[in-house]
C-alpha cells in the first residue's frame, strides 16, 4: 500500500536530499538514496511523463520521504534561484546527492560543477550506474517494457514491474467461452507490449498467481483490454483498484480463427504459468 511519509516529516528536519525525476525508482536511483543520511529526503521533479511510477507511487519504493515539485514551476529558475528555493524549502540542508548527468535550471544550463559552485554544503555526485555495461535509465526501462522484455525491465528496475488499474466490466464472454478474467482500466502506467504474461495480482493486499492478457481482443470484439485470470481460484467480487506484477512474457497477441483455438491457447498459457509458479 502507498505510504505518504512526506506528509509526516517536517521539512526542517531534512539535512540531505537526492534530486531527480526518479521515474521507476530503479537500481541507479536507489544508489543515490544510499548516499543520504537518516534525515534524508527525495526531491522528485515531476515532468508529467512519469509512467513507471506515476505521481505519488514513488513513495512505495523507499522509506525516505518523497517531496514532489512540478518541473514547469521551477524550470525557468537560474541556478542561484534554484538553490535559494531548496534552502527555503529545507532550511537545514547540508548535503545534495545527484547523478553524474544531473542538469538543472533555465535551459538545463547548470550541471554538477555548477551545483558544487552554487551550493555551500556537500555535493555528492554518483558515477554512472550500469547493468552489464549498459547504463540504467528510466527511458531504457520504458523501451524494454514497450518491447515486452519484462525480464530485462525487471533486472534494471531491481524489482518486478507493477501497474495499478481500476476493475471494470468485461464483455462477459470470458466466463462463458474461455476462462473468467478481471478486466482493468489502466490510465497512468506504461503498458507492456500486447501479449500474454505470467503475473501476480494483488487484490486488497492479497497476492494471487495469475496470467494476464493485454492488447486488442482481435479474436473477439477487437477492443483493447487488460485482463487477468487468477490461477486455481475463483474470484467473484474484485472491485476498486488492483495491482498487476509482471514476471515474464509468454507470447504475443494473436488472432485465432475460432474461439476453440483461442480457448486451447489460453489453456496452454495457463499451463505455462502454473509450471512457472510450481518450480
Ligand atoms: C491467458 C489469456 C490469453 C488471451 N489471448 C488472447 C489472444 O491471443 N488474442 C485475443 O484476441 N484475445 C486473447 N485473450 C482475450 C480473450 O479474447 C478474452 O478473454 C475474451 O474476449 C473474454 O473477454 P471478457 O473478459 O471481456 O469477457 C486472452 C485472454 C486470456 C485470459
Ligand atoms: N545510471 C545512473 N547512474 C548514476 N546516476 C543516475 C543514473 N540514472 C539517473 N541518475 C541520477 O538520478 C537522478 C534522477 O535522474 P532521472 O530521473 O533523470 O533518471 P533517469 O533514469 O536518467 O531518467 P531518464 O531516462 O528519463 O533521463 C539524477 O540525479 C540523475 O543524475
Amino acid at each position: 500500500m502507498k505510504k505518504s511519509y512526506s506528509t509526516l516529516v517536517n521539512k526542517k528536519d531534512i539535512t540531505s536530499i537526492a534530486i531527480g525525476g526518479f521515474d521507476g525508482m530503479h537500481i541507479a536511483h536507489q544508489q543515490l538514496f544510499k548516499q543520504l543520511d537518516k534525515n534524508g529526503a527525495i526531491v522528485a521533479i515531476e515532468s508529467g511523463y512519469s509512467n513507471l511510477t506515476p505521481k505519488s507511487f514513488r513513495q512505495e519504493y523507499t522509506n525516505l520521504p518523497v517531496y514532489y515539485y512540478v518541473l514547469d514551476n521551477i524550470k525557468h529558475l537560474e541556478g542561484e534561484e534554484f538553490i535559494k528555493l531548496l534552502k527555503e524549502e529545507f532550511p537545514n540542508l547540508k548535503k545534495i546527492v545527484v547523478g553524474f548527468d544531473f542538469c538543472f535550471g533555465k535551459n538545463r544550463k547548470y550541471n554538477t560543477t555548477g551545483l558544487k559552485n552554487l551550493f555551500d554544503g556537500e555535493v555528492v555526485v554518483v558515477d554512472e550506474v550500469c547493468n552489464n555495461k549498459l547504463a540504467i535509465h528510466s527511458r531504457f526501462i520504458r523501451d524494454f517494457i514497450k518491447q515486452g522484455d519484462i525480464k530485462k525491465a525487471n533486472e534494471f528496475l531491481g524489482k518486478e514491474y507493477k501497474i495499478v488499474g481500476q476493475v471494470i466490466k468485461g464483455q462477459g464472454l470470458g466466463k462463458k467461452s474461455f476462462v473468467p478474467t478481471i478486466n482493468l482500466l489502466v490510465e497512468e502506467f506504461l503498458l507492456p507490449k500486447e501479449g500474454v504474461y505470467i503475473t501476480k495480482t494483488i487484490i486488497k493486499d492479497e497476492i494471487f498467481n495469475s496470467v494476464t492478457f493485454l492488447g486488442h481482443r482481435v479474436t473477439t470484439d477487437g477492443s483493447f483490454a487488460v485482463e487477468t485470470h487468477i490461477l486455481n481460484k475463483n474470484i467473484h467480487n474484485a472491485i476498486g483498484k488492483i495491482q498487476i506484477i509482471f514476471i515474464d512474457k509468454i507470447r504475443d497477441n494473436e488472432k485465432f480463427n475460432s474461439f476453440e483455438k483461442l480457448k486451447n491457447q489460453i489453456n496452454e498459457d495457463i499451463n505455462i504459468s502454473l509450471k512457472y509458479f510450481d518450480k
